[in-house]
């Protein structure tokens, strides 16, 4: 489909006020949507379920679902960029809640020296003034900024309009293989990425590290963690461990590998149970869907056993595989009532430095304005 067919289509499903989604994902040229043909809300059970899941910070909160068996899908390839007639105006930043951060984060390193846990991911929603007339300009800009972030739209008339090019994934799984990675630390990009990184970060994104691997040990075999190593991402440098094995999955179900990961110290903290109390009393917005997260969930994937055979046969060794493509929402914004609320957050050890942890949200809300400018 060409890309100006796919993004009409899209357009259309947006004016007609129905659930779709539009996504790409990391390093990918192909651009995917699924469209709802009825503004029901699905909503995911046992993580056994077909479809395109979008699940919030709040694992106690539903997790919402663009069925397969319920929608279209369409694709395109590297779709052109869309002239920016006026999609928004200016950017225009409201309400720089420094102060009120300064104290959260104040809060959260008292609360970590009281001994009540070892990390905390603290945010805040930037609201701007900013006047989003066509969101889908905006997605097709972040799709050409951010070509190995992965790239959604999500919206659903009942429930939101949301954007991101997260660099996080929670957990990809072909099959019985995954792959997943604990991502935290965080320096502004400066031309380079042979960094020197603190105590703080290297402490931080270990936490990260530990916890996914003594998540994963119950359910998995041939665990393998590569060494650390520094990513870019947008205008920003993260630490980056790559995380793989084999799922064991005769008696348990994926759901249990999901609730015992989700969410990771990357985005809440250690321990799970008491960091996100923490969180839900004292960050002064609900996060919603920031921090939680969305992908592909048990598509079908056909792959041939044997590549080097040519012949007609080898479609006899074709296998269909079970794939999910999970994602943590970070690095994204909300379109309320045409006006944008973009979601910040940063660990928050013994170590912070409240000021140092306002200028990273400051540096982390800079990937979504660049596209609102
Ligand atoms: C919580 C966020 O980032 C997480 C992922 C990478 C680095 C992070 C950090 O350095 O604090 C965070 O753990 C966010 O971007 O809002």
């Amino acid at each position: 489909m060409t890309s100006e067919v796919f993004f009409e289509q899209i357009q259309h499903q947006l004016d007609k006020h129905l659930p779709f989604v539009a996504y790409r994902k990391p390093g990918e040229i192909l651009v995917n949507a699924m469209l709802q043909p009825t503004d029901d809300v699905f909503t995911v059970d046992d993580y056994s379920e077909k479809g395109f899941v979008f699940a919030p910070f709040d694992s106690t909160k539903a997790a919402i679902l663009i069925p397969l068996e319920h929608s279209k899908g369409i694709s395109c390839q590297n779709p052109q960029i869309i002239k920016n007639n006026k999609s928004h105006t200016k950017y225009q930043a409201l309400d720089l809640d420094r102060e009120q951060h300064l104290v959260l984060v104040q809060k959260g390193v008292d609360a970590i020296k009281a001994g009540l846990f070892q990390k905390v991911v603290l945010s805040r929603i930037e609201k701007t003034e900013h006047t989003i007339t066509n969101p889908i300009e905006v997605f097709n800009a972040l799709l050409h900024h951010y070509p190995s972030a992965f790239v959604y739209c999500w919206y659903h008339p009942q429930i939101g309009f949301w954007l991101g090019a997260t660099p996080e994934t929670l957990i990809h799984v072909e099959g019985s293989r995954f792959k997943t990675m604990a991502l935290a630390g965080t320096q502004k990009f400066l031309g380079t990425d042979k960094v020197v990184w603190q105590h703080k970060e290297k402490e931080e994104q270990q936490f990260v590290t530990d916890f996914i691997v003594n998540s994963l040990k119950p359910f998995a075999n041939n665990l393998a963690i590569s060494e650390v190593e520094t990513i870019k991402a947008g205008n920003l440098l993260h630490l980056k461990t790559s995380i793989s094995g084999t799922l064991n999955l005769k008696n348990t179900d994926f759901k249990q590998v999901l609730l015992a990961l989700h969410p990771t110290p990357a985005v809440c903290g250690l321990p799970k149970e008491a960091s996100k109390r923490f969180i839900l009393k004292h960050e002064p917005y609900q996060r919603e869907f920031y921090t939680g997260f969305l992908g592909e969930l048990n598509v079908q994937l056909k792959t041939n056993r044997n590549t080097n055979r040519r012949n007609v046969e080898n479609n006899a060794y074709a296998s269909i595989k079970n794939v999910s493509n999970l994602f943590v929402n970070l690095r994204c914004m909300q379109i309320l009532n045409k006006k944008t609320g973009i979601y910040v957050g940063g660990g928050i050890t013994k170590d912070s430095n409240p000021e140092a942890e306002w200028q990273e949200t400051v540096a982390k809300a800079d990937v979504m304005k660049k596209v609102l400018q």
